[in-house]
């Protein structure tokens, strides 16, 4: 079944000048996001992936440029924009983000249900009693009990949970059609981070939402994505289903991610230990950007950038491992163990 594309990156390049030099944050990444779906973008920090998605919203750093590729949704391409008038269709209204900290997105100085009114007012012209009652029903949507009286409330007054809630409630309170979630529960304890994204599981059907979650953590995703796309230095290394990539992968630093991974019971390093430092995204990267830090990579990666290649028709990575000419490199232990698991399941 052909599936709708709601949103389309296209070759998309963004730099970033800094005191003098070119950082390459973005370097060459072409996505198309369905709609309906939820896309979880994974990768360590400084991968790329909160640029990314600024692109999607016009929030670039003043610093920051797109030098090149498109980024098509609805008929629009938003590279070509020029105004902010022109972003403030979209921002909220289209594409609504929710961030790590509640704290940056909220303010302290104005109750919970003004800023959910503020928000209905502008994107669905509601106003008064009409606003107040569409915003008690909000709130109640996101979890949050007795919210007729929380309504007038401030957010200091709500727990860290609860200001998670409140911000969800503003993003979706403006109907927009991609809901983007930074690290949405990476600051809150570990039985309000499945809290928060049962919520978001709900949200997504009740408001028709398509969803995009950026993480560094697996584990968050395995449970809330329907595709995973795997960032590294400024590059999708690989995409694939859920279970393709968990149970499948292909790319040498989707083997590391997932080594790391406690949940997997699988003995190893921390995400945060893979072995190395990342790329200098100040100079040009000419090979696979992993190599310096992959023990298994071959002569080429070194030179050569690899292409994309089809392990299935949803599922593709850009390793020279998968050329017909690459030497047969196994995985890790761990990877092979996860991979037998799936099979003798069946
Ligand atoms: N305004 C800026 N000026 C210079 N470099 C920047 C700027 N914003 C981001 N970068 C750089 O772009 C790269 C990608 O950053 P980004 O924030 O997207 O990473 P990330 O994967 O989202 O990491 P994190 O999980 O830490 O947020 C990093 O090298 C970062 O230092």
């Amino acid at each position: 079944m052909e599936q709708e594309i709601l949103l389309s990156v296209k070759n998309l390049e963004v730099k970033f000048d800094l005191r003098g030099r070119t950082l390459n944050a973005i370097r060459g990444i072409s996505l198309d996001l369905y709609k309906g779906e939820s896309l979880a973008i994974v990768g360590e920090s400084g991968s790329g992936k909160s640029v990314l998605v600024k692109t999607f919203m016009g929030l670039l750093d003043a610093n920051g440029r797109i030098t090149d590729g498109e980024i098509l949704y609805n008929g629009q391409d938003f590279t070509k924009f020029k105004t902010e008038k022109e972003w403030l269709a979209i921002r909220g209204k289209e594409l609504a983000m929710v961030l790590q900290d509640p704290m940056t997105s909220l303010n302290p100085l104005k109750t919970v249900g003004f800023q959910i009114c503020e928000a209905l007012e502008l994107h669905q012209g509601l106003k008064g009693a009409k606003a107040k009652e569409a915003a008690v029903s909000i709130l109640e949507d996101v979890g949050i009990t007795e919210a007729g009286r929380r309504f007038s409330q401030y957010p200091h007054e709500f727990s860290g949970g609860m200001r998670q809630r409140a911000v969800i409630a503003i993003a979706v309170a403006c109907r927009p059609k991609i809901l983007i979630c930074d690290e949405p529960t990476t600051a809150l304890d570990v039985t309000i981070q499945a809290q928060i994204l049962n919520l978001l599981k709900d949200l997504k059907a009740k408001y028709d939402l398509t969803t995009i979650y950026i993480t560094h953590d697996l584990g968050v995703v395995a449970n809330v994505a329907d595709r995973i796309a795997v960032m590294y230095a400024g590059d999708i290394v690989e995409i694939g289903k859920c279970d393709e990539v968990f149970y499948n992968p292909r790319h040498p630093y989707t083997w590391a991610l997932l080594s790391s991974l406690p949940q997997l019971g699988v003995k190893g390093e921390n995400l945060y230990s893979i072995k190395g430092a990342p790329p200098n995204l100040f100079t040009h990267i000419a090979g696979d950007a992993f190599a310096p830090r992959n023990p298994r990579a071959l002569k080429i990666d070194f030179v050569k950038r690899p292409p994309y290649f089809d392990v299935s028709p949803t599922h593709k990575a850009r390793t020279w491992l998968l050329d017909p000419r690459a030497p047969k490199v196994d995985p890790p232990e761990s990877i092979r163990k996860l991979r037998q698991g799936v099979s003798a399941n069946g």
